[in-house]
């Protein structure tokens, strides 16, 4: 379901029946209240839950900034963007008021309310996650450029200049179905029913408030080595994520990903803009290319991850490096070349996908959800800028989904997601 006809729906108050039509037609969208469990949500009073530390692979809720950002990246995520349907800033305060403490229990690793023993109602937990560890889970949320264009939101005034849509690269070949949203949550976990679950029940519970507007499942296969987490490895079989500034450095994680105040919107102060691409990797393109020529590609050596010419993963590019002959050992036009040649930094977050395969063509649909975090999205534009049409990843990449959404300011106790908006 595009805008347009989440705003034609709103417009008309869409019945039963054609809430089911349109689901049953097999568009875009999912209408998420059609379910009748929408006392899931009043039955909770917005009560105030703490972080349970002592849960096992458990992460903080609470804090200056969201979790799932700078966390240690987890195994696997379950990324949704949704549009909203509600039609008032109270109503969408309401939900996230109302979504807080749900976000707190399942990433204490508990249900989101206690188990009923009415065996004549529907349970408000959907139960899937029963018996698990909270598996690391993170919950981010985030706002896009649209939820600001909904006047009858009255948000309008508050939209940082910022928060636009990408615009649009020369080899995009963007589809709608995967592209943008009025809010995204962004669920990661080490385990993925534990992900989807917490997707899953906070749509519920949001009954008749929003609706889906695109969904990605990714994962992420990290190796370990002494104990300690090894880079992960992408579809190409390239270690990625070397690049990456040190989220453990609190300056470089101030100068390159949160919002420090006076930098954007007072209410952006602490929060960040996540950069959400759908990027189809041709594999089978891939794989019939000569491994010399893979590694030219990215500017690296593939079973290492060290630049070109160098053996450990972590050493120096040294850009101006000439061989014997004085040509560049690092190709020009290498990924990595282009992508360090701005100033600009980025932090990836990105996992894998693999969505069966494209009906037309026969091959698989799988690749990359590039996921970036910045203080500003101008960040990953100059640097997608500099990629431009030169860089050799192109010839077995295609973009195909496009999403920039504000990244709340972390949540204290007593608080709730997006305070600083709504309070603003
Ligand atoms: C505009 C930003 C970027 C997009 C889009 C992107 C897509 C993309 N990247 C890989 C694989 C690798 N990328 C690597 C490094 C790297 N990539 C970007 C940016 C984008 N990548 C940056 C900023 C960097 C780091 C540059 C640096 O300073 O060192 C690497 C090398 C290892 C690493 O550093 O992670 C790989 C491999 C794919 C497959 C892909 C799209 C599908
Ligand atoms: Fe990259």
């Amino acid at each position: 379901m595009n805008t347009k006809q989440s705003d034609n729906l709103l417009k008309n108050k869409m019945n039963r029946r054609q809430m089911l039509k349109l689901t049953g037609a097999g568009t875009a969208g999912v209408l998420i209240g059609a379910t009748g469990f929408g006392s899931v949500a009043n039955s909770f009073g917005y009560s105030i839950v703490d972080d349970n530390m002592t849960a096992t692979e458990k992460v903080p809720f609470y804090g200056s900034h969201q979790s799932g950002i700078v966390t240690n990246v987890q195994k696997h995520i379950y990324f949704a963007s949704l549009n909203v349907i509600v039609t008032s800033k109270e109503e969408l305060k309401d939900l996230f008021e109302m979504w807080t403490p749900l976000a707190v229990r399942m990433m204490n690793g508990e249900e989101i309310a206690e188990p009923t023993t009415n065996s004549y109602v529907a349970a408000q937990d959907t139960g899937e996650a029963v018996g698990l560890s909270a598996s690391n889970l993170t919950i981010t949320f985030g706002v896009g450029p649209t939820l600001f264009e909904k006047s009858k939101l009255g948000l309008g005034h508050l939209k940082p200049t910022e928060l636009e849509a990408l615009p649009h690269f020369p080899k995009d070949q963007l589809d709608e179905s995967y592209s943008s949203g009025d809010l995204c949550i962004q669920a990661c976990a080490d385990d993925p029913q534990v992900a989807f679950h917490a997707v899953r029940n906070l749509i519920r519970s949001a009954s008749g408030k929003v609706i889906l507007k695109w969904t990605q499942a990714g994962f992420n296969s990290i190796p370990v080595e002494k104990n300690k987490k090894q880079t992960p490895r992408n579809l190409f079989a390239f270690k990625d994520g070397t690049g990456n500034p040190n989220v453990n450095d609190t300056k470089e994680m101030n100068d390159v990903v949160w919002v420090q105040s006076n930098e954007s919107v007072p209410w952006m102060t602490g929060g960040t803009y996540l950069v959400a691409r759908r990027i189809q990797m041709h594999l089978e393109t891939w794989d019939r290319t000569a491994l010399g020529e893979q590694e030219a590609t990215f500017g690296r050596h593939r079973d290492s991850g060290a630049p070109i010419g160098k053996t450990g993963e972590f050493e120096d590019m040294e850009l101006a490096r000439k061989d014997s002959s004085g040509n560049p050992i690092i190709p020009t036009t290498s990924h990595v070349h282009l992508a360090k040649l701005v100033d600009d930094r980025i932090l990836r977050r990105s996992f894998s996908y693999s969505s069966g395969m494209d009906p037309k063509t026969g091959v698989f649909d799988a690749g990359l959800l590039f996921i970036s975090f910045q203080k500003h999205p101008k960040q990953f534009i100059n640097i997608q800028n500099s990629l431009g049409r030169i860089d050799k990843l192109n010839e077995y990449i295609t973009h195909r989904g496009s999403a920039t959404f504000a990244c709340f300011p972390g949540i204290q106790k007593g608080s709730f997601v997006g305070e600083s908006l709504f309070k603003a």
